[in-house]
């Protein structure tokens, strides 16, 4: 059922996974009061019985809201995902409910690339191994299979804001880079673009993988891939878990065929901190593994509470979807002294006639209106200079194929 917006005082915030307190006081400096912050994320159950009353929700990678949860929902305005993956949220369940979902395509990237470039050395000097055996007490002091950077290749496998920013990294210490895209890309520096993966698999000393979770992409590295790499390189992965074949790369490592790895991103990862991690990878000591903080610095993390927070805040005060992953994206002007209405609904062809009729029966004049449309969704904002009526709320809501429809304040704050 479509519903209006409330004053900001009503409107339920939930934040979970521990988001940076950037976010919440951007959020409580914006006027929005009823925050529930929490450092966990939540069951499914458990989080489908919390978001009933939830009008803005807040996640990092744990977090799975897929369509069960979107039906439980029915409150749910908009979707802020605190960091770059969008891949725990079926973004088509939220379309199709008129829910808009944003994301942080920037702030963590820095600093994924920079723990890939050191652990590029580490690994190519063997350091994992010889600090496990200082700790046990034992003392490896030898230059067996330990490298230098300078003049090894380094092959970057998706190369967009991540992989581009290790290249420039990685260039300044040395490395020749070379990537593999799907997306024809203009090298940064000296790197060059490969025409296969088969090719950039054969040629790099160290493979990093920096691609989105995408049916293309899933599993795209295991036995068979493996067997192209040189004999002793290094993989490294800090995308998603369902990148690499996970007991293909135990094998390889045990083997001695790659000469170590440094793993960020699992098939399946613990929920929590408390929860046990498991995987065959432990207990291999040339492998870096880490629990999936490639992104987790505080600088990273006060950018994204900002960053997304932001547009969460301007979605919700102005309507605007811009950089919206799933939606259809509308850049609105402030609406002082205008009567602002979104209207979210199926792409088909009439609603908009329809809803300018409804407009026009209820002597409402348009000042302003906005469209944008995707595949399967229309965003119409109209904004009229006189407050609109609960009779015209109710007819427009009653549109045939509407999905939603949210009245907002204006900036002088006059009734919805
Ligand atoms: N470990 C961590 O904490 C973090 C992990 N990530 C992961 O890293 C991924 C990449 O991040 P960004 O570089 O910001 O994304 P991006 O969207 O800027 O770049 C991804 C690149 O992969 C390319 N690509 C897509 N499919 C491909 C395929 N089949 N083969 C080769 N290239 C392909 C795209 O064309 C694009 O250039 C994110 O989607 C996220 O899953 C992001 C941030 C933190
Ligand atoms: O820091 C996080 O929670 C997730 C980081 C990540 O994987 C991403 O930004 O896509």
């Amino acid at each position: 059922m479509a519903k209006t917006s409330l004053d900001k005082s009503k409107i339920k915030i939930l934040l979970l996974e521990g988001i940076h307190q950037s976010a919440v006081d951007n959020l409580l400096n914006a006027g929005y009061t009823n925050i529930e912050h929490l450092q966990t994320s939540l069951d499914e159950d458990t989080l489908i019985d919390k978001v009933r009353d939830v009008h803005f929700i807040g996640i990092r990678s744990r977090t799975q809201l897929n369509a069960r949860v979107f039906a439980a929902a029915e409150k749910l305005t908009a979707v802020g995902c605190f960091c770059i993956g969008t891949n725990q949220v079926d973004l088509g369940a939220a379309l199709t409910r008129g829910i808009p979902v944003f994301n942080a395509p920037y702030s963590n990237t820095r600093s994924v690339a920079e723990l890939v470039l050191a652990e590029t050395i580490m690994l190519l000097r063997g350091i994992p191994e010889k600090s496990t055996r200082a700790h046990q007490g034992g003392w490896l002091k030898s230059a067996k299979n330990a490298h230098e950077a300078r003049g090894k290749t380094l092959g970057i496998i998706g190369y967009g804001n991540i992989g581009a920013q290790l290249s420039v990294l990685s260039e300044s210490l040395g490395l020749d880079v070379i990537y593999y895209d799907v997306v024809t890309k203009l090298g940064m520096g000296n790197a060059r673009q490969v025409a296969s993966m088969q090719e950039l698999l054969a040629r790099a000393d160290v493979v990093s993988l920096h691609v989105p979770d995408l049916p293309s992409t899933r599993w795209m590295i295991g036995k068979e891939q493996i067997a192209l790499m040189k004999q002793g390189s290094i993989l490294i992965n800090a995308s998603r878990g369902s990148v690499v074949a996970i007991e293909e790369l135990a094998d390889a490592l045990k083997s001695g065929k790659l000469l170590g790895a440094a793993i960020d991103v699992f098939p399946v990862e613990p929920k929590g901190n408390a929860e046990e991690f498991v995987s065959p990878l432990r207990g291999l000591d040339n492998v870096i593994l880490t629990p999936h903080i490639g992104g987790s610095t505080l600088e990273a993390q006060e950018n994204i509470g900002i960053e997304v927070s932001e547009k969460l805040i301007t979605y919700s005060d102005n309507g605007t979807t811009i950089t919206s992953v799933n939606f259809p994206e509308v850049a609105l002007p402030a609406h002082p002294d205008k009567h602002r209405l979104l209207h979210i609904h199926d792409n088909v062809p009439g609603v908009l006639s329809e809803i300018n009729r409804v407009l026009s029966e209820n002597d409402i004049n348009i000042s302003g209106q906005y469209l944008q449309t995707n595949a399967e969704v229309g965003y119409v904002v109209i904004d009229v200079d006189k407050a609109y009526g609960a009779q015209a709320l109710e007819a427009l809501k009653h549109v045939e194929h509407t999905l939603r429809i949210r009245a907002l304040y204006s900036e002088s704050n006059f009734d919805d």
